[in-house]
């Protein structure tokens, strides 16, 4: 096997027709060891010898550059149209019964099948339907004694209305360098570029060491209680326990972490709790020209600001975020590395500079978001009813309950009803110590893609379908490799939801890496390399 892969991915394992002298070899090398390179040679050994080497192969092909130029790309190009294609059927996640567009979901099932045919034909992989839409891949290793492990990702994606987009968000055209659509970043990039890294595996004969597990949920958007449940569901009726779990969640961060030099992968080794909440007031109804004092409009106003203006206390250090601060702590330039080395001394202030954006505020605390707000019925009538919802995303050092608790106190008036929706506790924190494989799994794999830039363990602020996991292990991992500026993070869930090609190319590079960093007994070993791709 190692042949194979040393000899720049151009043999055909599972075909066994190709095995590459030194010679061809030498010729490969000069031209970066692109399959295409051998394709475009006709694909035969013969071919290779014929041309006797390294001088006149590039001779044929015209230069190394012009060769590259000409023939790498192809199968890029292939992965590119294919995660277009993905970003095209609309599978919309919506709440409520008939609200899912099942059309859109059976026919991305099907691209899956047209688009995977090595996966989905492969006898070491089988292939179930879970809750009409999901779908559970088993990919049997040849070690049965080894703990097997897990990939999830998602099919379905938010709404998207055409509002604010520079392209349709359905349409998945290129633009400058970039995939453009809804899913892009947000989950099918990650699903996609899974199954690519198996199907290109495949195809060259490997055949893992341990089983894994790739589940694909069809409603993470709305909670996963259809998909990852059951496909979570399924596993534990197998009796199959996971030595670790990788899904979406955290990124990689290229200047978003005030004062780091370098770009930083976070991955999430624990994640926030949830709680929906629906503020209500009523109030009588009546002909607007004879108001109360009053509106249910108004106080509920009045409760929401109390809310906005009066954030829950921030929590920083007592959750993984910590972790995240000293892991990074050397790649920090000046002031910040002796900020961050001496968390004991200057944790209040770092927290404060950490609360005053966004995107750090939401690691340091449970955040407080109002979402909706609906009231009134008619210009000349006083309203009944004024409804809102309130979503916190709850920092692992507090609880539902508390969460519950401070809201009281804060809006603190008895005409305001609150009604919970659904509620989430924080996920524990998974292992991300030495001795920790998934996680130094993952680590090495982001490594052996990305060699500049560093990896840390972090808290994800989102909420994934991990939570449906928590029966098969404990290990629960989310990091997806996308690169992110501050710019881009609002393009999750927002508009302009985009990928760039470079970006996708990689994240395909990270599976192929992590397939097989996982088989490795030592995940520090280094081994094949994605410049073969
Ligand atoms: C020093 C670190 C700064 C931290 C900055 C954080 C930047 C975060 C960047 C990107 C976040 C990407 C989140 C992707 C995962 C999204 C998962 C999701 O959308 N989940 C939904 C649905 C659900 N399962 O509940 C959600 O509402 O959370
Ligand atoms: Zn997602
Ligand atoms: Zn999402």
């Amino acid at each position: 096997r190692a042949l194979l892969w040393e000899a720049g991915g151009g043999g055909r394992a599972a075909g066994g027709d190709i095995r590459l002298g030194s010679a061809p070899r030498l010729a490969l090398e000069p031209l970066g060891g692109k399959r295409e390179a051998l394709e475009a040679l006709g694909g035969k050994r013969e071919a290779l010898e014929a041309l006797g080497g390294k001088r006149e192969a590039l001779e044929a092909l015209g230069g190394k550059r012009e060769a590259l130029e000409a023939l790498g790309g192809k199968r890029e190009a292939r992965a590119c149209a294919r995660l277009r294609a993905a970003v095209r059927v609309p599978t919309v996640s919506r709440e409520g019964p008939g609200a899912a567009d099942e059309v859109a979901l059976l026919r991305f099932g099907r691209l899956l099948r047209e688009e995977f045919p090595a996966v989905f034909e492969s006898e070491l992989v089988t292939h179930d339907l879970v809750a009409n839409f999901s779908h559970l891949l088993t990919v049997r290793g040849a070690d049965g004694g080894r703990t097997p492990y897990m990939l999830t990702a998602h099919l379905d994606v938010v709404p998207a209305p055409d509002y604010g987009w520079d392209v349709p968000p359905f349409s998945g055209e290129i633009h400058q360098g970039y995939i453009y659509g809804r899913g892009t970043i947000d989950d099918k990039h990650s699903l996609m570029a899974i199954l690519e890294a198996l199907e290109l595996l495949l195809q060259r004969g490997f055949v893992p060491q341990r089983t894994f597990y790739i589940g694909i949920g069809h409603d993470e958007e709305i909670g996963g209680d259809k998909g990852a449940r059951n496909i979570a569901k399924v596993l534990e009726s197998r009796g199959v326990k996971l030595d670790f779990l990788l899904d979406e969640g955290m990124v990689i961060l290229d200047g978003v972490v005030p004062g780091l030099q370098i770009p930083v992968a976070v991955v999430g080794v624990s994640e926030k709790g949830s709680l929906m909440l629906r503020l209500r007031v009523r109030t009588e109804t009546g002909h607007s020209s004879m108001p109360a004092k009053e509106s249910c409009i108004g106080i509920l106003s009045a409760a929401i600001t109390r809310l906005e203006s009066n954030p829950l206390p921030q929590q920083f250090g007592s959750g993984p975020e910590r972790a995240l601060f000293e892991y990074l702590s050397p790649q920090f330039n000046f002031p910040m590395r002796v900020v961050t080395s001496n968390l004991w001394l200057f944790g209040p202030i770092f927290s404060w500079v950490l609360g005053q954006k966004p995107t750090t505020n939401a690691l340091i605390r449970t955040t407080t978001a109002v979402t909706e707000f609906h009231a009134g019925v008619k210009p000349n009538v006083v309203a009944p009813l004024a409804e809102a919802t309130v979503n916190y995303r709850i920092h692992p050092a507090q609880s539902v309950s508390e969460v519950l608790r401070l809201t009281e106190e804060i809006i603190a008036d008895d005409r305001v009803e609150l009604e919970v929706l659904s509620s989430m506790e924080p996920l524990p924190i998974s292992p991300f110590d030495e001795s920790a494989t998934g996680y130094w799994t993952i680590s090495k794999s982001i490594t052996d893609t990305f060699p500049d830039i560093v990896s840390a363990p972090g808290l994800c602020i989102a909420n994934t379908d991990t939570r449906h996991y928590q029966k098969l292990t404990s290990a629960l991992y989310r990091f997806t490799p996308v690169w992110n500026k501050l710019e881009d993070i609002p393009r999750y869930h927002g508009v302009n939801e985009r990928i760039s090609l470079q970006n996708y190319k990689q994240t395909i590079h990270f599976y192929f890496n992590l397939m097989q960093n996982a088989d490795q007994e030592e995940p520090l070993i280094k081994h094949f390399h994605t410049e073969d791709l």
